[in-house]
């Protein structure tokens, strides 16, 4: 029998005993009756043992994927056998330790030499790892035995014969875990410590959202004691693409993890009636031909003149700080109360209340308390009055005079103030002098966007960008209760973040709990996302937040990553190119295609390429007009691919056909994009261009009708081929 046999045959004796202890442990569990009643004790217990159920009968179909075979200093070689749910109660030696346990994290950073070590609660524990195995069951069927590391052969270092394998698989409309292939570098990312911003800039395809995922997972396990599920929160761009994520979590076996978008959860907070989106057609307005970066010299648009940038700058926030100072300067109204003629409350008094007891309360709760004192005082008061005609005509004139005096006092409403800041509409209550003031404010915010802003803000429409502002005024003007609070929150594409929504949410996470996740390579939305990560890092102190880089790109096949590669390194000023993990497929094709038959070459394009195993292809266009247009003239010719045009919330899957803009995040089998020419395809564009080249796992094709943009390069026929394939034999 040679190595490989023997190994797979001692593969195959372990499952089978795995699976029987398993299923015994199974049946035991449900042959217990399930506790309906009412004591709290055996409820627990019930919980408990349904808990159980469910992991055993998630592990009896596939128990584990990897072996581990460590060797303990002093101590003697075991092998470890990982699976998403740990099995095998406490006390006794586990039969499957969960992937997130401590002495797991060395199947995945583990990648060759002579000593590995550890970190588990009782400190560094260190030894020597013989093997590392990957172990493919599906189903309670063995189906393949990898080893990666075999120190008595020898191997200097963990192959990625097993990545490489999974990486080659064609993919179906949904995200998937990969608790069984996770790297080293994603691995560090995974299981860094909780109560830190990690700030992560990682290359198209390099696992990004996989890895915050993961990550969730990871804290929920390591922390269960300190945090909830349901306290924390995944922002993604938009609803589709939280379908396209929303299986990998049930996958990990966790559920109730918040996944939304900003907008939906500022809006929600704020209680506004509708969520202010930017929809397709103001997408439209940026991507569009002819329009927003197409603008001659739209590319030097400064943040003085983009709305977005501006209204998510620490400039902004800044504004709105001092705005806040001056509504608590000129807060109380600067005069005495007099409840009824011969009663009065001084100011002084008031203002004692207001601005020493109750200072330490934010400023909507200092003058809801200030207010319920006067209330209280002028009932003490009432209790003076002489006979029971007076009490009725004093508490009239007070309950009046109470009103009136309220009215005073300045609307702390986030939307009232922000409004009065633009100058669209007076603060109720506002005296002279904090008009002036915020008039005078108003004079910090460029001329183009106040104007622009204030005519919204007078229609009472709010746009996307203005939430990170109110919410900004919300938490610093009022308290953010209980339920308000996450435990930890996720910002996948964060390069479309502002620095000022991250400020907000920091306000609503303890302990600066960030996972923030971007590529600014892909930061198509340059109108309102951020150019550096140091705009985001200034916002923490040095030791509450880390820098890390992913750099290799799991998702495409080497020649995709060196064909975008290229586009970014002629059309871009960026260091940030990605390291492909050794795969090698098809050449990307850059065909030209003749005009009048544009529509029927790209539909050959598309046969051809369908004829390759795949479950996935996108057309991607330049503009969502052509997207429609291609969708429609296809289905002419018998085609029918899904439309995407945002407006949906539902991922598919299968072919479909989108704007470019609308595919980050995504990924398929197959990509075709068209119109690649310098009219459709601009200086500016390069970045577009480079989200759609990369969305590609397998392959890619371009497909122009004109004269290609001087980033794309098609010089080098190992990477990129201008002719169409051959046939393929039957
Ligand atoms: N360690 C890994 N093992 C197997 N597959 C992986 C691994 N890491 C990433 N992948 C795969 O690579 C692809 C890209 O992952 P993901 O979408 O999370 O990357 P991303 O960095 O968020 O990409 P982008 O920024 O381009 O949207 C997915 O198919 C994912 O399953």
């Amino acid at each position: 029998m040679d190595d490989f046999q023997s190994a797979y045959q001692e593969e195959k004796e372990h499952l089978d005993r795995t699976l029987a202890t398993i299923e015994a442990e199974l049946a035991r569990l449900r042959a217990v009756p399930v506790y309906t009643g009412n004591d709290y004790t055996e409820q627990v217990l019930e919980s408990g043992r349904e808990s159980a159920r469910r992991g055993l009968a998630q592990s009896v179909q596939e128990p584990y994927f990897g072996r581990l075979d460590f060797e303990e200093k002093d101590g003697k070689r075991m092998p470890l056998y990982i699976g998403k749910n740990g099995v095998g109660g406490e006390g006794e030696k586990p039969i499957v330790i969960d992937w997130r346990a401590p002495v797991a994290s060395l199947f995945y950073s583990f990648t060759g030499g002579d000593s590995a070590s550890y970190e588990a609660p009782e400190g560094l524990i260190e030894g020597l790892v013989y093997l590392k195995r990957n172990v493919m069951i599906r189903k309670q069927i063995l189906e393949r035995v990898v080893d990666t590391y075999n120190r008595d052969d020898g191997g200097p270092a963990v192959s990625d014969e097993f990545l490489l394998y999974r990486l080659g698989e064609n993919k179906d409309n949904r995200l998937r875990d990969i608790v069984s292939t996770i790297q080293a570098e994603q691995d560090q990312i995974i299981r860094a410590a909780r109560n830190t911003a990690l700030i992560i800039q990682g290359v198209a395809g390099s696992g990004k959202t996989t890895v915050a995922l993961h990550r969730l997972a990871y804290l929920l396990y390591q922390y269960k004691e300190q945090i909830a599920a349901d306290r924390m929160v995944i922002f993604a761009p938009n609803r589709m693409f939280i379908d396209y994520i929303s299986d990998v979590l049930p996958e990990l076996g966790v559920g109730d993890i918040q996944q939304n978008t900003f907008s939906d959860w500022a809006s929600d907070v704020l209680g506004l009636d509708e969520t202010p989106m930017d929809g397709p057609d103001e997408l439209g307005k940026w991507f569009e031909l002819g329009k927003g970066f197409d603008q001659p010299g739209a590319g030097r648009l400064d943040d003085q003149l983009l709305p977005g940038r501006f209204k998510g700058s620490m400039l902004f926030r800044d504004l709105l700080e001092e705005t806040v100072k001056r509504l608590e300067r000129y807060c109380l109204p600067e005069e005495d109360f007099s409840p009824w003629d011969g009663a009065v409350l001084k100011e002084t008094t008031i203002r004692q209340w207001f601005d020493e007891e109750y200072k330490p309360y934010p400023l909507v709760r200092r003058k809801e308390r200030t207010l319920a004192r006067i209330h209280r005082w002028i009932e003490m008061e009432l209790k003076k009055a002489p006979s029971a005609a007076a009490l009725k005509d004093r508490k009239k004139k007070a309950s009046q005079r109470e009103k009136a005096y309220a009215k005073k006092w300045p609307d702390l409403s986030p939307a009232a103030v922000y409004k009065a800041l633009f100058g669209a509409k007076k603060l109720a209550g506002a005296a002279e002098p904090l008009q002036a003031e915020l008039d005078e404010l108003a004079q910090q915010i460029p001329q183009p966007i106040l104007k622009q802003t204030s005519g919204d803000l007078k229609k009472n429409k709010f746009r996307e960008e203005d939430l990170a502002g109110l919410l900004y005024l919300f938490a610093t003007l009022d308290e953010i209760r209980g339920g308000q609070r996450f435990d930890h929150v996720v910002i996948d594409e964060a390069q479309d973040f502002s620095p000022l929504q991250v400020a907000v949410l920091d306000k609503f996470v303890k302990g600066h709990s960030f996972t923030i996740l971007g590529d600014l390579s892909q930061g198509i939305h340059y109108y309102r996302g951020v150019r550096k990560w140091e705009e985001m890092q200034s916002l923490f102190a040095p030791e509450e937040t880390a820098y890390f880089a992913l750099t290799r790109s799991y998702r495409s096949t080497m020649e995709i990553i060196l064909f975008a590669n290229e586009i970014l390194k002629r059309g871009v000023d960026t260091e940030l190119l990605a390291v492909p993990v050794f795969r090698s497929a098809e050449p990307v094709r850059v065909l030209s295609i003749d005009l009048p038959d544009r529509v029927k070459w790209i539909a050959a394009a598309l046969d051809r390429v369908m004829q390759g195993p795949y479950r996935t292809a996108a057309l991607l266009t330049r503009t969502l007009q052509e997207a429609e247009e291609l969708h429609a003239a296809l289905a002419e010719l018998g085609k029918e691919l899904n439309l995407i045009d945002g407006r949906s919330s539902e991922y598919q899957g299968g072919m479909s056909v989108l704007p470019a803009y609308l595919s980050k995040g995504l990924e398929f089998d197959a990509v075709l994009v068209t119109d690649v020419d310098k009219e459709h395809y601009g200086e500016q564009d390069a970045k577009l261009l480079y989200v759609a080249c990369t969305r590609a796992l397998h392959e890619l094709w371009l497909l122009s009708s004109g004269e290609l943009p001087p980033y794309v390069a098609a010089e080098d026929p190992e990477i990129a081929l201008t002719v169409w394939p051959e046939e393929k034999k039957a």
